[in-house]
């Protein structure tokens, strides 16, 4: 493991910790506002997010959006040997805690790659050029979208914004096709 992106991985932790709730909460309305008004988002049927954790931006509005509009709703389990499988997400489905401490679905129908049409993909920080990306450090988005043609997009709060990355890019990094910031940049 990469210590520098260990460190800031612990940084980004923090920083995001230290949000208020009523500044996440600003941000995080701006954010929902410029997915649900993106072509993107529009134009898709089955979108694939996560259900958050505490320091994430909240994926439940964005769930409920999606159900709203008639949207397939898809949420990653993980794998051995750091794979995902994106199961859609209905009531019905039957969620567990995963050892990443977040609730994944272990029933429900297995989506397809091709079929997804939008992944919102999670992260510690993001970088205006390029749209590179500093994950939670399993890998597992860079290896699931290395042969994924869909969209994809990154919601962006002010503590994750980076001009530049301030940590090592590998080749496997896979830059999101769109960032989409809450605008206000620290
Ligand atoms: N809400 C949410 N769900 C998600 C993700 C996410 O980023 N957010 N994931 C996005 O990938 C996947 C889970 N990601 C994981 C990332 C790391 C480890 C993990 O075991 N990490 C090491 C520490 C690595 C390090 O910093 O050195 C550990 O905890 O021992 C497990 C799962 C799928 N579900
Ligand atoms: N496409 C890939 N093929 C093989 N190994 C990979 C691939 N992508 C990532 N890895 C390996 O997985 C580990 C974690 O990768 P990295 O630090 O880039 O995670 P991350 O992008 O921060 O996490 P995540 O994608 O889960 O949010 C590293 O050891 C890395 O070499």
């Amino acid at each position: 493991m990469q210590p520098e992106k260990k460190k800031q991985r612990q940084i980004q932790l923090q920083r995001l910790s230290s949000l208020s709730a009523t500044q996440k909460e600003k941000e995080e309305g701006r954010l929902y506002a410029q997915l649900f008004a993106s072509q993107e988002w529009q134009t898709a049927t089955k979108i694939a997010t996560t259900m958050s954790g505490p320091v994430e931006v909240n994926t439940e509005k964005i769930i409920h959006q999606a159900w709203a509009e008639g949207k397939t709703v898809l949420l990653p389990q993980t794998l051995p040997h750091w794979q995902m499988a994106f199961h859609a997400y209905t009531t019905e489905t039957h969620l567990e805690k995963s050892h990443f401490g977040v609730l994944e679905p272990t029933s429900g129908q297995v989506v397809a790659k091709p079929e997804i049409d939008l992944i919102l993909v999670p992260g510690l920080a993001f970088t205006d050029q390029q749209n590179y990306r500093l994950g939670f450090g399993g890998g597992y988005y860079d290896r699931y979208l290395s042969d994924y043609k869909g969209q994809t997009i990154s919601l962006v709060l002010s503590v994750q914004q980076f001009s530049q990355p301030t940590w090592p890019l590998e080749s496997h990094d896979i830059p999101i096709k769109k960032l989409i910031k809450s605008g206000v940049r620290l």
